[in-house]
C-alpha cells in the first residue's frame, strides 16, 4: 500500500531519480504525501466499516501515526531557541487573536531564523494548528479598496503584484493602518540574498547562484526606474519621495518574496498574499503543514492542517514549496537543515539521444536538462549506477557507444563503463576545482551574508564531491564488479 501511495504522489525530480527497481521512500514530501493519502483513506474505512473490521483499520492507522512522527524528526531537531524581547510578536498575537485568528501555536525565537512558531500543545495529523480569517489576508481583493490601485488602475499595464508591492511600501507607514501592528512585527531587514554585499558576491562568483542573483536584482533595478520618479511626480499625494526611496522599494520587494503564500481566496481567485501571523512559520524539507492555502468556504478562513504531528513544545514548520537552496539563499536568506531533494545541479549535456528512456524523455519535453544531486541520496551506489540518476547514464551510455544488450559480454561491460565513469569524472572533477575548500577561520569572522555564501558553496562542493567520490571508488573497485543486474 505505501509504495503505491507513494508512486502516486511521485513528482517529475523524484521519477528523475529513481532507480529501476526503487520502492522508495524517495523524499521527506513524497512519504508525507503517502502516509497522509493512506492516513485518509483509514479515516473513511473507520467510518463505514463494522467492529471487528474497525479494529484492524486503527491499527493501520496508528501505525501510520508512528511512520509520520519519524519523517524527518532528525532534520528540524536542531535550530536552538532563544530568549529575546518579544512586545511585537505578543502584540501581533493579540491583534490576531481580536480579529478572529485560531491558533494552537506559540511564538519563539530561534538562532539563525528569527521568529518561528511553537505548538502550545501537542496537535495531531489532521487537525487545525492556526486558521486566518480571510479579512487578515493582504490580497488583491483588499488592494482593489485602496487609493493605490484607484490611482493605478489604468496606469502603464502595471500589474496588481507590482500594486501590492507599492501598497506595502506605502501602508508600512500609514499611522492609522489597519496593518499597522501586523508592519510593526515585520523585520527591518530580510537579509535575503538580495541584500548580498559585495563580499558574498565576490564569493560566489562563478556560481549559479551568483547569476540568480544578479539577475533578480538588475530586474527589480530595472522595475524600480520604471516607476520612479514618475509615480512620485504623477501621484505626488499618494507616492511621497521620501516613502519612495530604492531601500524602501527593496524592503517590500523582500517582504513579498519570503513572507508571501499563493492562496485560493473564497471567490476562487488565486492570488499571492500576505498572511498575518501565519507568515512567522518557517520552513523546513520535512514540514508539519504541508498542505494549505484554500480559503475555506464555510469558515472564510484560511487554514493550515497538519500533515504529520507536532507535539507540545516542538517547532512547526511549513513548506514554502519545491525550492533548491539557491532560490531560499536569493528571495529568503536561508539555506534549510537537512537533505534538500531540489538541491540539484543541472547538466548542459546534449538531450538528443534519450528516446529510449520515459523518464528523460518527461523531463527534456519541460525544457530540463539532465541532473545530478549528493549520491548520498541514493539507494544505488556502484555498479552500474553509482548513485546517479538512470536517464544520465542512459544519455552518457548511448552518447559514448557504450548501449547494452543482451549480447553484451562482459568485458565490454566493464570496458564500457570505465568510459563512461572517465567521461563522468572529466565532467565534475573541472567543478570540483573551481569549489576550493572554505578557511575556517574566514567564515569565523564573516559576515552573515559571506557565511552564508560560504555555506552555499560548501553545499555546492559537497554534492559534486560525493560524485567524483563515487566515481573513483567505482573505476578502483572495477575488477570486482558483480554485473547480474544490468541487463
Ligand atoms: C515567512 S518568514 C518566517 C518568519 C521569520 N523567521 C521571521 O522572524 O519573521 C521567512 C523567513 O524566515 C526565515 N526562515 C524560514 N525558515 C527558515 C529555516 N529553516 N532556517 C533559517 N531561517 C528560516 C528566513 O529568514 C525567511 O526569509
Amino acid at each position: 500500500m505505501i509504495q503505491a501511495a507513494r508512486i502516486v504522489h511521485m513528482d517529475e525530480l523524484e521519477l528523475y531519480f529513481a532507480g529501476d527497481d526503487d520502492i522508495g521512500p524517495f523524499s521527506a514530501r513524497n512519504e508525507l504525501e503517502a502516509l497522509n493519502l493512506l492516513f485518509k483513506m483509514m479515516n473513511k474505512l473507520l467510518l463505514t466499516s463494522d467492529a471487528a473490521s474497525k479494529e484492524v483499520f486503527q491499527m493501520l492507522q496508528d501505525e501510520i501515526v508512528v511512520r509520520l512522527r519519524s519523517v524527518g524528526k532528525k532534520d528540524n531537531a536542531q535550530m536552538v531557541s532563544q530568549t529575546q524581547n518579544h512586545d511585537a510578536e505578543d502584540s501581533l498575537l493579540k491583534w490576531g487573536e481580536h480579529h478572529g485568528v485560531k491558533s494552537k501555536l506559540r511564538i519563539a525565537f530561534y538562532q539563525g531564523a528569527g521568529r518561528g512558531m511553537v505548538a502550545s500543545e501537542s496537535i495531531g495529523v489532521g487537525d487545525t494548528a492556526l486558521e486566518i480569517p480571510e479579512s487578515l489576508i493582504i490580497s488583491e481583493e483588499l488592494l482593489c479598496q485602496s487609493e493605490v490601485f484607484l490611482a493605478l488602475k489604468d496606469f502603464n499595464n502595471i500589474t496588481s503584484e507590482t500594486m501590492l508591492l507599492l501598497w506595502s511600501m506605502r501602508e508600512r507607514h500609514n499611522l492609522s493602518s489597519k496593518f499597522k501592528t501586523y508592519f510593526e512585527a515585520l523585520p527591518e531587514n530580510f537579509n535575503t540574498g538580495l541584500s548580498f554585499g559585495i563580499d558574498a558576491l565576490a564569493a560566489l562568483e562563478g556560481t549559479l547562484l551568483f547569476d540568480e542573483i544578479m539577475q533578480a536584482k538588475q530586474h527589480l533595478r530595472q522595475q524600480y526606474e520604471d516607476l520612479f520618479p514618475l509615480l512620485c511626480t504623477n501621484f505626488p499625494e499618494i507616492f511621497r519621495k521620501d516613502v519612495c526611496t530604492w531601500d524602501n522599494f527593496m524592503w517590500a520587494c523582500e517582504l513579498w518574496y519570503s513572507n508571501s503564500m499563493m492562496v485560493v481566496l473564497s471567490s476562487g481567485k488565486l492570488s499571492t498574499c500576505l498572511v498575518p501571523v501565519a507568515g512567522l512559520l518557517n520552513h523546513s524539507v520535512s514540514p508539519h503543514i504541508l498542505n494549505y492555502g484554500r480559503v475555506d468556504e464555510a469558515t472564510k478562513s484560511l487554514k493550515f492542517p497538519l500533515s504529520r504531528p507536532c507535539d507540545a513544545g516542538e517547532q512547526c514548520f511549513l513548506s514554502y514549496g519545491k525550492h533548491p537552496g539557491s532560490h531560499l539563499v536569493t528571495f529568503y536568506g536561508f539555506l534549510p537543515r537537512g537533505d534538500n531533494p531540489y538541491d540539484v545541479i543541472p547538466l548542459d549535456l546534449d538531450t538528443s539521444a534519450d528516446e529510449e528512456d520515459g523518464a528523460a524523455q518527461s523531463m527534456s519535453t519541460s525544457q530540463t536538462t539532465h541532473m545530478v544531486r549528493g549520491t548520498w541520496l541514493s539507494r544505488s551506489g556502484g555498479f552500474p549506477m553509482y548513485g546517479l540518476p538512470q536517464p544520465l547514464l542512459s544519455h552518457l551510455r548511448a552518447a559514448l557507444g557504450c548501449g547494452l544488450d543482451e549480447s553484451t559480454t562482459e568485458a565490454d561491460i566493464k570496458e564500457n563503463d570505465r568510459v563512461l565513469l572517465e567521461t563522468l569524472l572529466s565532467i565534475f572533477n573541472p567543478m570540483l576545482e573551481d569549489l576550493p575548500e572554505t578557511d575556517e577561520s574566514d567564515r569565523e569572522s564573516a559576515s552573515w551574508d559571506v557565511k552564508l555564501a560560504l555555506d552555499y558553496k560548501d553545499l555546492q562542493r559537497m554534492i559534486i564531491s560525493s560524485i567524483v567520490t563515487s566515481c573513483t571508488s567505482a573505476l578502483e573497485n572495477a575488477p570486482r564488479w558483480k554485473l547480474k543486474v544490468l541487463h
